[in-house]
């Protein structure tokens, strides 16, 4: 056999090898994560993750391999291994499915799982959704949205956050969690990390991990009333580090920053160069000041927005991305390879609803997180009192507290609330959403009391 044949066998054995090894490490992921589900521990350990990280660079030095080939390897395999043990993880949309399919069956279920506000769009939209068809608004269009409509958004955006903003800036997406996958997946390439402050909306992470892009958690406390240690995002950040993502008004603890706080991060981000992701949907119920990351004007930085909670506009799916025109270059190119373009309608629909006055949806909101407020001061749970948003998150005062039993017990009862779990670490802690009439929720809070007290 000549040499390079001999090679190429051998090179051959050394890919087959490794793929074995693969199996048995996600095979063996598997029965960690089985554990890990058993015990009501949370799947990612950023601690294991670091001693690990360690110790391939101690291999690397030993075997001389190069290190930045090492850890993109290494992110994929520890990437492979989460979402393997996430397979099963219940979140705020798998309770909102199940209490969909109860319905189905004609089961009442009162809805606090999901951030859904229950009462109507503005009543504008009702007469733009009658001239869509006469108007026209029936073709393809520019993948980056309606001239109108981004012009009319700009203008919107310069106005209510203070920063000029122009078309140019702006990209309409199908809801904002559009915008977030097309942030993370027309930015970032696999290997490369993000920053993500938990508890968090599940979508962040769930992107990042679609994308092969590895998610370094940044854990935050009730305690520490969920203020992330800027220590422990300096020491996240390495060469592979290229976005950080801010949800402020929190999803789903309600937190808002304080300002030096997030002076502080936005001067971290911008020192080591990176993308900001910041997801600002509830910006309209910010119940304290708030500061939109718009006003730092930084050409990394990403501002999602949606009509689903300010207009209460849900199933519409429309929202847009604010940030400078090369990376709405950039995303939109993804959007047009996706999707074409937003549908012209609803694009239509919603520029006309921006005209709308939605200070009441505000107060609704407001007084509704107040009702759920009073009532849980008198129950067994622990909270810091949500700053805005539309949910209390709260950790349950039992002892090895599982919130998805719970939660799913407690749907057979007729009421739908969130498991902590779907949001990081958080087995002990549920989320319960705002977005019902005043009555439903007391009596949701009530069955939820009971159901604490029976255990
Ligand atoms: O040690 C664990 O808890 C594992 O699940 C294994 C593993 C890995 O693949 O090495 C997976 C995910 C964790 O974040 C850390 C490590």
């Amino acid at each position: 056999m000549s040499d390079i044949n001999k090679l190429r066998d051998r090179i051959d054995k050394i890919t087959f090898d490794i793929l074995k090894l693969l199996k048995e490490r996600n095979d063996t992921a598997k029965e960690i994560g089985n554990l890990k589900n058993n015990l009501g521990i949370g799947i990612t350990n950023e601690e294991r993750e670091n001693q690990l990280r360690v110790n391939v660079l101690t291999l690397c030095k030993e075997i001389r391999l190069d290190e930045k080939t090492a850890m993109t390897m290494l992110n994929f395999l520890l990437n492979e291994s989460v979402k393997i043990q996430s397979e099963s993880k219940q979140t705020h949309l798998s309770v909102f499915l199940k209490a969909k399919k109860l319905e189905k069956e004609g089961k009442k279920i009162i809805h606090m799982e999901v951030g859904e506000p229950d009462f109507l769009p503005p009543k504008i939209v009702s007469s733009a959704l009658s001239e869509v068809y006469d108007k026209g608004y029936t073709k393809y269009g520019d993948s980056k949205g309606m001239p109108d409509f981004r012009e009319a958004l700009a203008k919107y955006v310069t106005e209510k956050f203070g920063v000029e903003t122009l078309d140019q800036n702006i990209l309409v997406s199908p809801g904002a969690r559009f915008s977030v996958f097309l942030a993370i997946s027309s930015l970032l390439s696999p290997g490369n990390e993000i920053i993500v402050i938990e508890p968090a909306w599940p979508a962040y992470r769930d992107n990042a991990l679609n994308s092969g892009i590895k998610v370094r958690t940044i854990h935050t406390t009730l305690e520490n009333k969920w203020e992330p240690r800027i220590e422990d995002i300096k020491n996240v950040i390495n060469e592979n580090t290229r976005m950080i993502v801010l949800n402020y008004p929190n999803n789903p603890t309600g937190k808002i920053l304080p300002e030096n706080l997030q002076d502080q991060i936005m001067e971290v981000a911008m020192k080591n160069d990176l993308y900001v992701l910041s997801d600002e949907i509830y910006s309209a119920y910010a119940n304290k000041p708030w500061k939109s990351i718009l006003t730092y004007r930084y050409n990394k930085s990403v501002i999602t927005q949606s009509f689903s909670k300010s207009h209460a506009m849900t199933g519409f799916r429309i929202g847009y991305a604010v940030s400078s025109p090369e990376i709405i270059e950039k995303m939109s190119k993804l959007q047009a390879l996706a999707l074409t373009n937003v549908s012209e309608p609803i694009q239509y629909v919603a520029m006309k609803a921006l005209k709308a006055d939605t200070t009441d949806n505000t107060k609704t909101i407001r007084n509704r997180l107040e009702t759920i407020l009073k009532k849980a001061k008198t129950m067994q749970l622990d909270f810091v009192e949500p700053d805005g948003a539309m949910y209390l998150f709260a950790k349950i005062r039992q002892d090895n507290f599982d919130s998805v039993d719970f939660t799913n017990k407690l749907l057979d009862t007729g009421v739908a609330i969130a498991p902590g779990e779907g949001f990081g670490n958080y087995q002990g802690f549920v989320r319960i959403s705002a977005c019902q009439p005043e009555d439903t929720l007391n009596q949701g809070m009530q069955i939820i009391e009971d159901r604490l007290k029976s255990k």
